[in-house]
């Protein structure tokens, strides 16, 4: 049976590079609307309830429109954008990220993508807090920089475009600096912690990549771990996961390209055991595993086929 896929946002950032994804893949026929026809409200109207999945590539309001415009039950969701992740109703698609989360993805009818910098800080503390090597109660911190793709068409012309009005040629800019990011309600919430975490996101000049770092003052914890029993746990998690891979220690580096242009998502642990002190980084393509990517595994899993079928590894 071929599946129906509408994508809703598809000549956008993330929906073009879904489009790449599921291009030529037997079993899917994608569903893009004409360009005159592509914010035309009947159109999407007729596509969002004709389809047997639909992907929203689209600003929260605009995603939140377009949940309300399907009458079809038969049609099932997922959505790129902030709009759902913490919604009690919806499932969060980080397949990796519990046991069993893989088989409420291939479920649910209603599945929310997680957002990009939550996809590194989760899957480098979600593992820690559920064995008991960090409490709950732990006062998180996230530095974490992402290539500019990651503010979609708009922040592409303000780096790209010296026409645009808001048009910079920084470096590095760090921003979110009234620690109230839209991501850090499903920070809290997916990884089970009992405070928001700091968040510190920057932006720099490259266009995708994601590095997203944890620091542990492992000395602080009752238990005191090992970094050995922090990278353990962490391989334990991810063992059967063809995405998710933990790497040795073993380089003095980490650099932003290290994954980007794939799908992957690459944890390590640094650390200084005598000072009781880990430093967890997570590497990821904020247009990857931190949207298209994950989408695309999402709908696989859905849609009982390959859950990597169509991603880089
Ligand atoms: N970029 C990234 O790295 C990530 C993005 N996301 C999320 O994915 C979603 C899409 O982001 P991104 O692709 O970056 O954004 P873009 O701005 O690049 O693309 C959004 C697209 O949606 C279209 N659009 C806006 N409103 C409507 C509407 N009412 N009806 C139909 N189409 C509409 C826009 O049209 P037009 O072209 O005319 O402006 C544009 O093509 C966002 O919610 C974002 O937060 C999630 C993770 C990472
Ligand atoms: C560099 C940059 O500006 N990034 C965006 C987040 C990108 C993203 O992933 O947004 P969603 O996951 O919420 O869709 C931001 O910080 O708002």
């Amino acid at each position: 049976m071929t599946a129906r896929v509408f994508i809703d946002g598809a000549v956008g950032t993330t929906g073009l590079e879904i489009r790449e994804r599921l291009e030529g893949r037997p079993g899917i026929e994608p569903i893009i609307l004409a360009d005159s026809d592509r914010k035309d409200p009947r159109k999407r109207e007729d596509a969002l309830n004709s389809s047997d999945f639909v992907i929203l590539c689209l600003p929260d309001d605009a995603a939140r429109e377009a949940v309300a415009m399907i009458r079809n039950s038969h049609v099932r969701v997922i959505d790129a954008s902030t709009a759902h992740r913490v919604a009690p109703d919806w499932v969060y698609g980080f397949a990796e990220l519990e046991p069993g989360q893989a088989a409420a993805i291939a479920d649910a009818a209603r599945v929310s993508n997680p957002g990009c910098y939550p996809t590194g800080f989760l899957a480098l503390v979600r593992p820690l807090v559920r064995a008991g090597l960090v409490p709950h109660d732990f006062p998180f911190s996230v530095n974490a920089v992402s290539g500019y793709s990651g503010g979609g068409k708009s922040m592409i012309a303000e780096f790209e475009d010296s026409d645009a009005a808001d048009f910079t040629q920084t470096a590095f800019r760090g921003y979110g600096l009234g620690l109230a990011h839209k991501h850090v309600p499903e920070m809290q919430k997916h990884a089970r912690i009992e405070h928001p975490p700091i968040f510190m996101p920057a932006v720099v000049r490259t266009y995708r990549g994601m590095v997203v770092e944890v620091p542990l003052p492992l000395h602080s914890f009752t238990r005191r771990p090992s970094i050995e029993a922090i990278e353990n746990a962490l391989r334990d998690a991810y063992k059967d996961s063809p995405l998710v891979r933990v790497l040795p220690a073993d380089v003095s580096a980490v650099s932003i390209e290290e994954d980007a242009g794939t799908d992957r998502l690459s944890l390590r642990v640094f650390g200084n055991a005598e000072r009781g002190q880990a430093r967890l980084v997570a590497t990821l393509d904020n247009l990857g595993k931190g949207a298209a990517g994950a989408a695309v595994q999402n709908l696989n899993i859905m849609a009982g086929l390959d859950p990597v079928a169509g991603l880089v590894l």
